[in-house]
């Protein structure tokens, strides 16, 4: 037995799937919808939705902050463990998904709970900043466009409490981030965000190769 994490094969992520994920039908028919469009790989993975779920419960979050919303996945599961009163602020630059989105949400009776602001995230992080948001947020999940992410790690910083969790997703890139070879944009700034967050003090941190990559820091100052 080795020290590291396990490649998975097809035949384990299965295992793990039939043998963990309790995807509410919801959620499923979310999932299966997105699956049949085209850019339906940044869709949040099942066993990740369920994971980021189970933070929501471990973190007794009511305010929760999703960089980059998609067709909604996430943010479902996520809403599915907020409690009466809890909210999402969920952010995308496009409009295009939402109808599917506020779809889904609506089928699980938690469409109250999520607000979708259309907008660069910067532009409403700064937005929201204004809005006396600072040190509010429980979560904030970040999971846009990569070049976004050094700004959206400090935005974050400031809009989450202390003692707050911020997710940043797929800091491995599919495993690019180890070629230097590839010094496309998305990468590049993939490892400075890596970078910074590794050494900044203000955080406790843990990057987790569970998909593609997930890095914990919890603010504490
Ligand atoms: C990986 S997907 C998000 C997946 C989603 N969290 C889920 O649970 O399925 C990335 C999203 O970021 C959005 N995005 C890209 N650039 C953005 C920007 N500048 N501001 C806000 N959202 C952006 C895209 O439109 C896309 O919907």
């Amino acid at each position: 037995m080795g020290k590291r994490t396990l490649n998975l094969s097809d035949e384990l992520y299965d295992y793990i799937l039939d043998n963990s994920l309790r995807e509410p039908p919801v959620a499923l028919e979310l999932r299966e919808e997105t699956n049949q469009m085209l850019m339906s790989a940044m869709q949040t993975p099942p066993e990740q939705g369920q994971f980021l779920a189970m933070m929501v419960e471990l973190m007794n979050a009511r305010q929760i902050l999703e960089v980059g919303t998609f067709t909604g996945y996430g943010a479902l599961w996520m809403a599915l463990s907020l409690p009466e009163g809890g909210k999402i602020t969920s952010l995308d630059v496009d409009e295009k998904w939402s109808a599917m989105a506020r779809k889904y949400w609506r089928q699980a009776g938690v469409e109250e709970k999520i607000e979708l602001i259309i907008a660069p995230a910067s532009q409403s992080m700064r937005q929201l900043l204004n809005d006396h948001k600072a040190n509010y947020y429980d979560i904030i999940f970040i999971d846009a466009d990569k070049e976004g992410y050094l700004d959206y790690y400090e935005l974050a910083i400031k809009l989450v409490r202390v003692g707050g969790l911020i997710l940043l997703d797929n800091v491995l890139w599919g495993g690019s981030v180890i070629n230097e070879l590839n010094q496309g944009r998305d990468v590049r700034a993939i490892r400075e965000v890596n970078n910074r967050v590794h050494l900044d003090d203000r955080v406790t941190m843990s990057l987790m190769p569970i998909g593609d990559g997930l890095t914990f820091a919890i603010r504490r100052k």
